[in-house]
């Protein structure tokens, strides 16, 4: 019998995994949505051929359930879901910050947890899912979650104590990029480009720059030095980004970001 797998909260995160899912190769009649909106769950019925059912009867009836909602609304979810898991279901949360243990208190005993933050880009399978296992969750149920999120990107296993930090740093970090893209496309503005050529040049840069971080195997040392000539241009704007404390702003913007995750679980909504 085949695996039969639920995304509970079909949002950004759960409509890119369930896109992914389909485009490599799950069968549809095997995936299960639930939604809010009853409107919602229709446009994901036509649009993907799975079947939506509640949150009760997708706990009955599917192997796996995945859970994309938002932190916040995740004690909700689980209080309508923990009546109906059957035991030995797996539970997969994407959610920030919400520990296994968080979601195995609120369980019966012994559920199997993963835990695994994905970044958006899992919605051009570019993604990357992290992934760790809460105290009752086998290899297999790892392996299981891993075939999931591998559809729509890399994945990496890392144990939870990790988690805040990979959250900061790669559930975050497009958001950071797309930042550093529009500061860079007004620079342009500046210097006089129009918007749409300097955001070209831009996202172009930001690709180059991303295929060599990846493919050339250098340091990002060795390859800022080899676009930054004796007394050339680049070194000038170094400078600039060193005495704007550019650096420090990062690592204080990451730390930020992994304490919120922090946070998060706690049930601090603010
Ligand atoms: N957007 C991002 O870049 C990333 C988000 N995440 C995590 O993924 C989760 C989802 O985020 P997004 O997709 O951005 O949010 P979203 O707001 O687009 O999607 C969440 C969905 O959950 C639904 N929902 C909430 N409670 C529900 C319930 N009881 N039953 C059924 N559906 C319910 C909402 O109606 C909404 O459609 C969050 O926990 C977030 O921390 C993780 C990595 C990256
Ligand atoms: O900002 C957030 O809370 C979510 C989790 C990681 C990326 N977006």
């Amino acid at each position: 019998m085949s695996q039969k797998v639920a995304v509970l909260g079909t949002g950004k995160i759960g409509e890119a995994l369930l896109s992914g899912m389909i485009r490599s190769g799950w069968a549809p009649a095997d995936l299960f949505v639930t939604a809010r909106r009853q409107e919602r769950a229709e446009e994901l019925r036509t649009r993907y051929g799975v079947e939506a059912l509640s949150n009760a009867d997708a706990a009955k009836r599917a192997d796996t359930l995945i859970l994309a909602c938002k932190p916040q609304d995740m004690a909700a979810l689980l209080a309508e879901l923990a009546p109906h898991v059957t035991p030995g279901t797996l539970l997969v949360s994407a959610a920030a910050g919400i520990t296994t243990s968080f979601i195995e208190e609120r369980l019966h005993e012994d559920t199997p947890v993963i835990r695994v933050m994905p970044n958006t880009p899992v919605l051009v399978d570019e993604g990357m899912s992290v992934i760790s296992a809460g105290s009752h969750a086998s290899t297999a149920d790892l392996n299981h979650a891993e075939a999931i999120f591998g559809a729509v990107g890399k994945t990496l296993r890392v144990p939870e104590t990790q988690q805040d930090a990979c959250t900061a740093l790669s559930g975050s970090g497009p958001a950071y990029f797309y930042f550093l893209v529009e500061a860079m496309t007004d620079a342009g503005i500046l210097l006089g480009l129009p918007r749409d050529k300097a955001h070209d040049l831009i996202v172009q840069a930001a690709i180059g720059a991303a295929v060599m971080l990846r493919d050339s195997g250098e340091h990002p040392v060795k390859l800022r030095e080899n676009v930054t000539s004796p007394a050339g241009t680049t070194i000038n704007a170094i400078r600039e980004l060193e005495n704007h404390g550019v650096r420090a702003a990062l690592i204080a913007a990451l730390e930020a970001a992994r304490d919120r995750s922090r946070e998060l679980a706690s049930g601090n909504n603010a």
